[in-house]
Formats: C-alpha cells, sequence, structure tokens
C-alpha cells in the first residue's frame, strides 16, 4: 500500500509555510473558496510527478514576490519509507530522494503514483490533441519505464529536425543526409511510445465502459479510437513519404507528435455530442480506469487526488462515486469540499478510515 504521511510546503502557490499530517486511508480537505485545497492536492501530485498538475510555469507554482520553493513529503510504500524533497531556487530545481538527488527526473514518475481527478479534465475531452496526448502520455509513462526518456528524446530529435527544416527554408536536396539521420532517431524513438498507445488501448476501454455503466446508471456505448499516421504505414515510410511537404511546410507534419484519441458515445464524437452530464461520467469513468490500470500494473493503488467533485456531479452519480473510493480496495484518497458538513456525511459510514484536514 501506498500512502503519503506528511507534507510541507514552503513558498509554494498560496503557502507561506505550512505542514500537514495524514494518518488515514481517506482524508477529506475543506475549507473556502481559494484557501488552497487544490494547491495542497497539486503539491502532492507535485512530488509524485516531479511537476505541477495544472500548469508547467515554475513561476506560478512560486508563491508571489519569491524566488523558489521548497516541497518535502514523506511516502509510505509498502512499509518503506521515502523521503522526497523537491527545491526551486533562482530557476534551479532538484529532486531528492532519500537524501539523494536525480540526475534525471523521469527517473523518479511511476514510483509513486497518483491520479488527480480536477475541474479542468473537461479539456481532455473538448481541448486539442494535445491535452489527449499528454493524458495518454502521462499514464503511460508510469507503466512503463522507458516510456518517457523514449518520448523525451523524440521530442528533443523533432526540435532539432524541424529547426534544420527552417533554416533550409524550402530548399531541397542539400540536407538530406542529415534529415535522414533525424528520421533515423524519430524511427527508434517514436516507434516504441507508437506501439505502447496501440497495446494499451483495447483492454483499458473496457475497463472505462464498466466503469462509465456504473457511474451514469445505465449503459450507453463508450469507445476511444487511437487515431495516428502509423496504422497503415510504418514510421520509416510515413516519414520518407512526408519529406517533400515537410521541406515546403518547414516542420514534420507527421509521426507520433500528431497521434490523437477520438472519444465516442454511441458512434458519435464526444466532444461535439455528449451532453455535460455524459462527458463528466466519461472523464470520471477515464480516470478511475486510469487508476485501475496503474493499481494492476504496480500490484498497489496509487494516490487518488479528487478535486471539487460534489460542485462536478450530481448527487446520484457522487453517492456512487464515494461508494467506490470508500472501499478498501481504493489506496489513500485526497478529497477536496467548501462544505465540511457535506464531505462528512458523504464518509459517515467509513468514519475510522477518514480524516478532515480543514483550512485556515
Ligand atoms: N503563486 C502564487 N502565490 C501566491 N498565491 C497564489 C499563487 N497561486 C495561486 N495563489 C492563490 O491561491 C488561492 C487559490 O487556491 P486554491 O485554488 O488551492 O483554492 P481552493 O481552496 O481550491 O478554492 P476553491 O474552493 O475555489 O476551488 C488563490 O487565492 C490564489 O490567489
Amino acid at each position: 500500500m501506498l500512502s503519503l504521511k506528511k507534507i510541507s510546503l514552503v513558498q509554494f502557490k498560496n503557502y507561506s509555510g505550512k505542514s500537514f499530517s495524514f494518518h488515514k486511508r481517506i482524508v477529506g480537505i475543506t475549507g473556502r473558496n481559494g484557501s488552497g485545497k487544490t494547491n495542497l492536492l497539486d503539491a502532492i501530485y507535485y512530488i509524485c510527478f516531479t511537476k505541477s498538475y495544472f500548469t508547467s510555469s515554475e513561476a506560478q507554482n512560486t508563491q508571489y514576490q519569491t524566488n523558489g520553493f521548497r516541497l518535502e513529503g514523506f511516502m509510505d510504500r509498502d512499509h518503506q519509507e521515502g523521503k522526497i524533497v523537491c527545491t526551486l531556487k533562482d530557476g534551479k530545481k532538484e529532486f531528492a530522494l532519500n537524501d539523494e538527488a536525480y540526475e534525471r527526473f523521469s527517473q523518479h514518475i511511476g514510483r509513486y503514483p497518483a491520479v488527480m481527478i480536477a475541474p479542468d479534465d473537461a479539456e481532455i475531452i473538448l481541448g486539442g490533441s494535445e491535452e489527449r496526448r499528454k493524458w495518454l502520455d502521462a499514464l503511460l509513462c508510469q507503466l512503463h519505464p522507458g516510456y518517457l526518456d523514449h518520448l523525451i528524446t523524440y521530442q528533443k530529435i523533432l526540435q532539432q529536425k524541424n529547426t534544420l527544416l527552417k533554416t533550409m527554408n524550402g530548399q531541397g536536396g542539400s540536407q538530406d543526409t542529415l534529415l535522414d539521420i533525424f528520421d533515423e532517431q524519430l524511427v527508434k524513438h517514436g516507434t516504441p511510445v507508437f506501439e505502447w498507445r496501440r497495446a494499451f488501448l483495447p483492454g483499458f476501454i473496457q475497463q472505462v465502459q464498466k466503469l462509465y455503466d456504473y457511474l451514469a446508471g445505465k449503459h450507453e456505448t463508450v469507445n476511444i479510437q487511437y487515431q495516428s499516421g502509423l496504422h497503415e504505414q510504418t514510421f520509416t515510410e510515413l516519414l520518407a513519404a512526408n519529406r517533400y511537404k515537410d521541406m515546403m511546410m518547414q516542420r514534420t507534419t507527421g509521426g507520433i507528435h500528431k497521434d490523437d484519441l477520438q472519444f465516442v458515445l454511441d458512434d458519435h464524437p464526444m466532444k461535439t455530442s455528449a451532453s455535460q452530464g455524459q462527458r463528466k461520467s466519461f472523464l470520471f469513468a477515464l480516470k478511475l480506469a486510469q487508476f485501475e490500470v496503474i493499481k494492476e500494473h504496480k500490484k498497489f493503488p496509487p494516490l487518488l487526488l479528487l478535486d471539487d467533485v460534489f460542485e462536478k456531479l450530481d448527487q446520484d452519480r457522487v453517492s456512487r462515486l464515494i461508494n467506490l473510493v470508500s472501499s478498501p480496495v481504493y489506496g489513500q484518497v485526497f478529497i477536496t469540499d467548501t462544505h465540511a458538513d457535506r464531505i462528512l456525511a458523504a464518509f459517515k459510514e467509513n468514519s475510522d478510515n477518514f480524516q478532515l484536514v480543514e483550512m485556515e
């Protein structure tokens, strides 16, 4: 079992300096709007993923008028304590486990898995393809240790190749050898990412379907279609076929960086056809299925971070969700709400496993 025992936040968002101790499986976090409930969840996410769930800008994570922050967390994973320290100072970030600094932050990902369900998640359905790739990548890099390294290397090579295509300014010929070398590297690092993405989805969708039916309280067929230029041809063939077009467009127009997922409800794209309620049920099903997959893979449940679910779901769905996460097969769950009474009532049957943290 994985649990967070304690976390300290210094100059992280609205926290000048504060520590929280957790000693129960279900942790309710209450306080008025703007009191820092989401920021606390984000700090927990941060020490698991070496970055914020909400922003890639460290300036936004740093308390206004300061030049850095520090997060310290104590995890217990199968009775082994892990002390995680992250410091950001003058733009330089360091991450250490048990006082040993990581050379690459990617080494930390997956060690303490977590799943966040937050209001902004609707973007996974409504936003551009980048949102969906980001979601899938964050999931798969927790399952396959090599995934993130391949992806990071792929993105670096892609950038270098695109810079070359720009400097060529549409003039073909002279740089073919260099472009061939870049393409070879893109194939080497992109193909395993494609294979992992492709292999993952068929089994995953069955779990999403089961959870969707449970949360929605009825059956509607949901599906996830993996859209990739690599279904019909190999990556080498795709890059060769696009060579001329890429030179004209001055960027790499095909590859795993263009993959997308189409979420489908009863044969219609969810983005344009689903109601708000259906989208919400699907998002929760998606995230809870993510939770289950990580749990199966790791043989212990990840931390579950639920932000503002009482405001987002109707009463029936909230009750089903609470029922689900109250079960001991779920691990440590953090759940925020503005109303202490509501959250206490929701977990009254489980009061022995429940702890309330009240923000000032
Ligand atoms: N970098 C920062 N420095 C200082 N304060 C910040 C920073 N970023 C955000 N805040 C403050 O944090 C507060 C928001 O905190 P948070 O979103 O965690 O609140 P919340 O308790 O989840 O609220 P709600 O119930 O409305 O969801 C705001 O008052 C905001 O001004």
